[in-house]
């Protein structure tokens, strides 16, 4: 039985653009790929599904099959008259990805495969993670497979996103997430992976736990032509952790405008950070505050320093905060400075930190610059003790 899948259409740059369909992970929705939904869709039709028993798309009784699956894609694609695709799937979805890219050659263009396999471990361990689930919930076991999705530097860099990420699992339908264990159970493509002859990509996250970089080599070996990659720092959820590169590797191989998608998927990764970091409502007044004039500038912000050095592993945000407190102070730019003594604030950030970061920099920056910054502060504590910041 063909179920009628949920998904989101984003229109590319012009009717006859051609369409990149995104197939996400076990327990996920179509909102994992909101990394590259809206910079790819600078040069492609992009259709981002949730698959039976995930996110809003039906739930029938399990088990299910990685056929099953692939069939509502299939059909999904039929509904929409959309004949060949670019496919993008990340482990259960690239299992259905490399199923159809086997069994439906002709409605495949390219294929990307990240942080799957031709064979997803013994069975037995996807059998009883479907009794587990049955018996208690996908909430039961979301710290679990949260480990799995992202590196401890990420998680520790950016509590939101893991948040959001939990909220993603532990909604997922209980029945939906075992049935899909039991189509991971019985997938085993190792035969067939000779048959694809679509252009592949395969990429794998070094610190992938779940589906290892040997596991994305065996595929690599079994598809003739195919190109592979290894993205450091990424865990199972790449397309997460290493956004930008994923964007821009999946632009290069569906022969789009790299250049162009690149610069959207820069700034989409701006924008989660500077909305993580300075807050929604600061940077909604931002957006509502652009004009045509100031547009350019906006857009270069946000790509370099919020999607490229903000973004960057090397420091965690808390530290980069810090460092950007005692450097506006430094230069004396108050306007700044305001802004981000408030966005600490309301980040949590206790006062006491803001005086220390003061008082360090009076010591090499000079005591009237820090004199200053103790005013904006004081200002900005009180307001928001007040409820009126
Ligand atoms: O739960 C995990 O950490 C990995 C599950 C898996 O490999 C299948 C998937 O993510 O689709």
């Amino acid at each position: 039985m063909i179920v009628a899948l949920a998904h989101e259409r984003i229109e590319g740059p012009s009717a006859d653009a051609e369409t990149v369909v995104l197939i996400g992970s076990l327990g996920s929705d179509r909102s994992m790929w909101n990394p590259q939904i809206a910079a790819l869709s600078a040069a492609v039709h992009v259709l981002a599904v949730d698959l039976r028993g995930h996110g809003r798309s039906p739930v029938p009784p399990g088990p299910y099959s990685v056929a099953e699956l692939a069939e509502d894609v299939v059909a999904l694609l039929d509904s929409l008259e959309v004949n060949r695709v670019h496919l993008v799937g990340l482990s259960l979805g690239g299992a259905v990805s490399q199923w159809l890219a086997i069994h439906r050659p002709e409605r495949v263009r390219t294929l990307t495969l990240l942080c799957t396999s031709a064979k997803f471990g013994e069975p037995a361990q996807w059998l009883d993670r479907a009794a587990a689930v049955r018996a208690a919930g996908t909430a039961s076991l979301a710290d679990a497979v949260l480990e799995r999705w992202f590196t401890p530097e990420l998680a520790a860099r950016d509590a939101d996103l893991v948040e959001r990420h939990r909220r993603m699992i532990a909604d997922t339908s209980d029945e939906g997430y075992a049935a899909c264990c039991e189509a991971l159970s019985e997938w085993d493509s190792r035969s067939d992976l000779n048959r694809i002859t679509a252009p592949t990509l395969v990429i794998a996250g070094r610190q992938d736990p779940s589906t290892t970089p040997e596991d994305l080599k065996i595929i690599a070996d079994g598809v003739t032509g195919s190109t592979f990659r290894v993205l450091d720092p990424a865990a199972h959820l790449a397309n997460v952790e290493q956004a930008g590169p994923v964007t821009a590797a999946v632009a290069a191989h569906i022969g789009s405008d790299a250049y162009t998608v690149g610069r959207a998927a820069a700034h989409d990764a701006g924008m989660t950070v500077r909305r993580s970091v300075l807050g929604d409502a600061h940077v909604d007044r931002s957006i509502a505050g652009r004009t045509e004039f100031t547009a350019p500038f906006q857009d270069f912000i946000t790509r370099t320093a919020w999607g490229d050095i903000w973004n960057r592993p090397g420091l965690d945000h808390h530290t980069r905060r810090l460092l950007t407190l005692a450097i506006l102070t430094a230069v004396g730019n108050q306007h700044e400075l305001d802004m981000h003594i408030r966005a600490a604030l309301r980040a949590g950030l206790a006062p006491d930190e803001l005086a220390e970061v003061f008082l360090h920099t009076a010591v090499y920056a000079g005591v009237p610059n820090s004199n200053s910054a103790f005013a904006l502060a004081n200002a900005a504590i009180a307001e928001t003790e007040s409820g009126t910041s």
